[in-house]
């Protein structure tokens, strides 16, 4: 630390690296790190907010590397200009930003990761490329899987843990109505991110087709969802807007489940207006009410002209999943599909939650 001055009730630093960082007197006594106001062991704050008073700086010290404060409460707080130095407020938020690199059709064939299963699970180092291009893409691959449950499942497992859902945790699914849902049949389901109906959808879908024998079809379709936003928005501002502020009911009913969810299609971060979510299943929604025709009309239009995005074959990927290549996609932004089929064509995976695939990048210090 170069200079340390207050005016009024806020403490200015002046860091080595020209940085010059402005904290308000409230937050560097809630960011005491003493033993008595924090955990170390367990990252916790040891203090209730309501128990950290409201004090003035009585004086302070500082040296290159540290920053001594009395407070007038009596308190006296030490701060590292390391710690400090992380909450430039552009730098702390840039850390936290996720970069997704957009995509139409097959741009991305030879830029997605496709990494052998021996590496994957080799290492934590071993699977970054893996979560890298789930970070930028939202789809990766996985080869020379073993084409069976366990095979896939370690796989499963490695990208963050089992999801458990109204499916089951690792599913195995083919033209068998073991759940009431088009995905257990041969019918096309054009392209839709899955669970628009669980109040979170899954992070991530995993699909392994570790058979497909005695037919054809049955091709993978998949679209970056957030690439198909943007385009709405540019060309259609007022329907982007719509699908980012009204709620679409969504559904899955079979024996002994009713699950049901409304949140808008298309969901972004109010302050930096970046894209976070596309909630995009045609099949999947309710029955709604509207409560006047320009809403029910305004709905039409605008989820009809986003669902010309996701249908246009200049912006699908479609290619055939093989046995022993396992499938990721990122299920809160690319949406997938298939083409009908014949034959015997039996699929196997499992979700991974969100929290759980961003908790192994984070580890892996790819996200902030
Ligand atoms: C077979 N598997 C469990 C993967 C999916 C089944 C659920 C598909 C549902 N229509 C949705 O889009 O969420
Ligand atoms: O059968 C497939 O390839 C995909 C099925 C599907 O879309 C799903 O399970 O959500």
């Amino acid at each position: 630390m170069e200079k340390v001055y207050t005016i009024e009730r806020v403490v200015e630093i002046k860091f080595e690296d020209g940085n010059l960082i402005s904290f308000e007197d409230c937050w560097l006594r809630d960011h005491c790190r003493c033993s008595t106001c924090y955990h170390a062991d367990t990252y916790q704050r040891s203090q209730h907010i309501l128990d950290i008073p409201d004090a003035r700086v009585k004086s302070f010290s500082f040296s290159k590397t540290q920053l001594n404060i009395i407070w007038d409460c009596g308190h006296n707080s030490l701060y590292s200009a390391e710690f400090l130095l992380q909450f430039d407020y552009k730098k702390w938020s840039d850390k936290r930003r996720l970069r997704p690199q957009l995509w139409r059709g097959t741009e991305v064939t030879d830029k997605v990761a496709r990494l052998n299963v021996k590496q994957f699970l080799s290492s934590a180092e071993g699977a970054k490329p893996v979560f890298q291009s789930l970070l930028d893409y939202g789809v990766a691959f996985i080869e020379d899987v073993s084409p069976n449950l366990m095979g896939t499942e370690e796989v499963c497992q490695a990208l963050g843990g089992v999801q458990r859902t109204v499916f089951g945790g690792m599913w195995q699914f083919t033209t068998k109505p073991d759940h009431a849902d088009t995905a257990y049949t041969n019918l096309p389901l054009a392209v839709h991110n899955d669970n628009t109906y669980f109040t979170e959808a899954a992070g991530l879908q995993i699909l392994h087709c570790i058979e497909h024998t005695g037919g054809s079809g049955g091709k993978t379709v998949l679209v970056d969802g957030f690439y198909g936003a943007t385009e709405l928005r540019k060309n259609c501002p007022e329907d982007y807007e719509f699908l980012t502020t009204f709620d679409v009911e969504a559904e899955y009913i079979e024996e002994g489940h009713h699950h049901s969810y409304s949140a808008p299609i298309i969901r972004i971060n109010r302050s930096t207006q970046e894209l976070t979510q596309i909630r995009y299943n045609v099949y999947d929604r309710s029955a709604m009410a509207f409560a006047d025709g320009g809403l029910c009309r305004s709905y039409y239009r605008s989820l009809r002209n986003l669902a010309r995005y996701y249908q246009d074959p200049a912006n699908q990927w479609q290619f055939k999943l093989k046995p022993g290549t396992v499938m990721v996609i990122d299920n809160f932004r690319v949406l997938h599909g298939r083409t009908s089929f014949t034959g015997t064509r039996v699929l196997c995976g499992s979700y991974v939650t969100r929290s759980d695939w961003l908790d192994r990048a984070r580890t892996l210090k790819l996200i902030g």
